[in-house]
C-alpha cells in the first residue's frame, strides 16, 4: 500500500502535520504518511495511543488538514476543497464513533433523520425506515439514546453514517467502548455493510483483535509514521517491525512463557542448550504435523512451549514457539523452512 493514487478510494500522499505547542515549539502529530486504500476493503490502522491514528482518519473527511502532503478521496484532494466541494466530499464519507456521538433530545428515528434533512433531502421517512431495518433496530425507533445499550447506540450511528450513502465509511475506535461480545455483533455488521454495499471501511483501533477480525488490509502507526502496511494474513504471518509484534502478542500466541523468559539469553551459552524458535505456520501448511516429521525424519525433539492457532479471515495460521537441542538447531530450521514455514531464533537456554 504505497502512495499509488490510481483507484484507491483514500490515498494519503506524503502527509505531514504538526500542531504548534503552547511553548512556541510544534509537535509532529505525523510524518510523511503515504497509504492507499484499496476501494472496498475493509482497512484498519492500528496504533498506540497519540501514534497519529485520529488525526489521519480526520484528514479524510476535512477536520484535520495536513500541513504537508495530500489526502485524496476518491480522487479529489480533501484538503484543498472548500466551500460546496467539501460538503460533497463530506457526503461521500460517513463516520463512526468510540462514544456515538448521538443528540440525546432526539429518538433513534430521528438521529438517523438528521443528516438527511442537513442535507436537504426530501420524501425521508422511508430512507429511515430502510435504515433502522438494516442495523435491526425496528423495535426500537422510538426510543431515546439513553433507553439504548452501548452496542444499540453504535447501531444507530452507523445507520445515521449510512444516511447519505457514502462512499467510504470512516470508524474512530467504534467498538471500544463496548464488551467483547457486543463488539462481535457490531463487527459483524460492518463486515455484512461492507459486503453488501461495497462501501470501503477504514478503521483505527489499537486492538489487534479488531483488525484480525474484519480488516482485509491493515497498516501499523508509531509515533506519526507508518512502519508497516499491506494485507493483514501477510502482516500477521510475517511481522517485521517491533510494535506490530508487540501488537499481534496480544492476540497470537507469541509470548514467552514466564518460566522460559526468566531463563533466556540471546548469544548461544557453551556447553549443551536448548534453542528457542518461533515457528510460524501459514496457509496450506497450517495443518501440516511439520514437527513429527521433524523427530521422525531427523531424528530431533522437540518440546512445544507454546502455541496458537489463528484464523485470519479465512485463512488459518499458528504460532508455536518451541525448544530443541541447540546442536540441531539450524538443521532444524532449515527443514522447516524447506517446507514453507517461517523460523525465528528467540535465544537460548541453558
Ligand atoms: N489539536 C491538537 N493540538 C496539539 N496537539 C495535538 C492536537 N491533536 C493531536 N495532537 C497531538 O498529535 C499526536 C497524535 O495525536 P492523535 O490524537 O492523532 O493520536 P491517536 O493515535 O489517535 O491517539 P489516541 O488513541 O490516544 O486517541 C499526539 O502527540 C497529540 O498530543
Amino acid at each position: 500500500m504505497t502512495a499509488d493514487t490510481s483507484g484507491a478510494a483514500i490515498t494519503f500522499d506524503k502527509i505531514g502535520k504538526s500542531f504548534p505547542k503552547k511553548d512556541g515549539g510544534l509537535v509532529m502529530a505525523l510524518e510523511d504518511v503515504s497509504l492507499s486504500v484499496p476501494p472496498g476493503t475493509v482497512t484498519g490502522i492500528i496504533g498506540r495511543s497519540g501514534a497519529g491514528k485520529s488525526t489521519l482518519l480526520r484528514m479524510v473527511n476535512g477536520l484535520e488538514r495536513p500541513t504537508s502532503g495530500r489526502v485524496l478521496v476518491g480522487g479529489r484532494d480533501v484538503g484543498a476543497a472548500r466551500g460546496a466541494e467539501l460538503r460533497e466530499i463530506r457526503r461521500d464519507v460517513g463516520m463512526i464513533f468510540q462514544h456515538f456521538n448521538l443528540l440525546s433530545s432526539r429518538t433513534v428515528q430521528g438521529n438517523i433523520a438528521l443528516p438527511l434533512e442537513i442535507a436537504g433531502a426530501r420524501n425521508i421517512a422511508p430512507r429511515v425506515a430502510e435504515l433502522i431495518h438494516r442495523v435491526g433496530l425496528t423495535e426500537l425507533r422510538d426510543r431515546y439514546p439513553a433507553e439504548l445499550s452501548g452496542g444499540q447506540k453504535q447501531r444507530v450511528g452507523i445507520a445515521r453514517a449510512l444516511a447519505t450513502s457514502p462512499k467510504v465509511l470512516l470508524s474512530d475506535e467504534a467498538t471500544s467502548a463496548l464488551d467483547p461480545e457486543t463488539t462481535q455483533t457490531v463487527l459483524a455488521l460492518l463486515a455484512e455493510i461492507n459486503r453488501d454495499l461495497g462501501l470501503t471501511i477504514l478503521l483505527i483501533t489499537h486492538e489487534m483483535a479488531v483488525v484480525r477480525d474484519i480488516a482485509s488490509h491493515m497498516a501499523v502507526i508509531d509515533g506519526g509514521r507508518i512502519v508497516e502496511a499491506g494485507a493483514t494474513y501477510d502482516i500477521f504471518t510475517h511481522p517485521q517491525h517491533p510494535v506490530t509484534r508487540s501488537f499481534l502478542s496480544g492476540v497470537t500466541g507469541l509470548v514467552l512463557p514466564a518460566f522460559i523468559a526468566g531463563k533466556i539469553v540471546a548469544e548461544r551459552p557453551p556447553g549443551s542448550s536448548q534453542e528457542v524458535i518461533r515457528i510460524t505456520f501459514a496457509g496450506q501448511y497450517a495443518t501440516d504435523p511439520m514437527l513429527s516429521l521433524l523427530t521422525s525424519q531427523l531424528g530431533i525433539p522437540v518440546n512445544i512451549l507454546a502455541g496458537a492457532i489463528e484464523e485470519v479471515g479465512p485463512h488459518p495460521f499458528g504460532n508455536l514457539i518451541v525448544s530443541l537441542d541447540a546442536e540441531r538447531g539450524e538443521e532444524a530450521r532449515a527443514y522447516l523452512e524447506r517446507h514453507g514455514l517461517t523460523t525465528e531464533v528467540l535465544g537460548y537456554v541453558g
